[in-house]
């Protein structure tokens, strides 16, 4: 496949404009993804996962920040700009696998579809569906033949991911590629998506699944839309905003509710002290 396609955000905002109302759903996101890096994004529902994967993709323009995918500025882009990017560089996996489907064309015959919109210079240089189809383990059975709706829910899944990759993006975004899948379905596509890491794909997976975020290497929680912690190799680390900020884990959030007065303690060994205060040094001050 192609080289992969390095991605930078620096404090991405997004805005949803609706009638009488705004919704902040990207509030300074800062993230930097190094190309051929596997990433999964994680985080409550509504924090933003989503949105940030759209913004990603090219379809929605960032409010504010700097957005860059490969030598595409993500910020500056015309349209037309927009359009080629989704063309040929960056593949996109709706979440539903039937989404990304169309139900009356064969597994290949899907690939080849999706191929034609890949501007007709690039095209020749694109694998042959067949090709695509075994990278992601649809070979053989004749199950290049078939329709979506005769596939299992693994394979149909596979197929969106073959789709995905039809035009030999250096980006592949998934969004919940393993979701109503059980658990030998689910390794299944993790193994196709560790496949396309190897080819030197750069991919970013939205999922709610913790073990498929220790799968893809790293993950990078999202919370009130910014990136509020990160994981590599099963450690989790807090990450400090661009204001100072720090989101606390659920188990910190116990000890120290929201609305804790806390004092903050450096310490000579380089730790900080978050220590809570007493109700007798806080009584009657104002
Ligand atoms: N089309 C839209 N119009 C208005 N607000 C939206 C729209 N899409 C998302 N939002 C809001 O933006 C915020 C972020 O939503 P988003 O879907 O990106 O979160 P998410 O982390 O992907 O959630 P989930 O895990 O439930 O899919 C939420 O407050 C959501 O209600």
């Amino acid at each position: 496949m192609s080289a992969g396609l390095a991605v930078t955000c620096r404090g991405l905002v997004y805005i949803y404009r609706l009638e009488g109302y705004d919704v902040v759903a990207l509030s300074g996101v800062d993230l930097d993804i190094s190309a051929g890096e596997s990433v999964a994004l994680l985080g409550p529902s509504g924090s933003g996962k989503s949105t940030l994967l759209s913004l990603l993709a090219g379809l929605l323009p960032p409010s504010a920040g700097r957005l860059t995918v490969g030598d595409h500025d993500l910020v500056r882009a015309t349209p037309a700009e927009l359009q080629t990017l989704r063309a040929k560089d960056v593949g996109v996996v709706l979440q539903g696998a039937s989404r990304n489907l169309l139900p009356y064309l064969t597994a290949e015959q899907n690939v080849r579809f999706a191929q034609r919109g890949v501007p007709a210079e690039r095209r020749r240089e694109l694998p042959e569906p067949r090709d695509v189809l075994a990278m992601v383990g649809l070979t053989g059975r004749g199950r290049n033949r078939q329709r979506p709706q005769r596939l299992s829910p693994d394979e149909r899944q596979r197929l969106a991911l073959a789709v995905g990759l039809a035009g030999r993006p250096g980006l592949l975004l998934a969004d919940e590629p393993t979701s109503q899948l059980d658990t030998r379905a689910r390794d299944e596509v993790l193994l196709t998506l560790d496949t396309v890491r190897r080819s030197g794909t750069t991919v970013v997976v939205v999922t709610h699944d913790p073990d498929v975020g220790l799968r893809m290497g790293r993950t990078v929680t999202i919370r009130d839309g910014r990136v509020g912690a990160e994981g590599r190799r099963g450690e989790d680390y807090a990450v400090v905003g661009r204001d100072g900020t720090v989101h606390l884990p659920q188990e910190a959030l116990r000890v120290l509710p929201p609305g804790t007065l806390v004092g903050v303690e450096p310490q000579p060994d380089g730790t900080v002290l978050l220590v809570p205060a007493r109700s007798s040094d806080v009584e009657g001050v104002q």
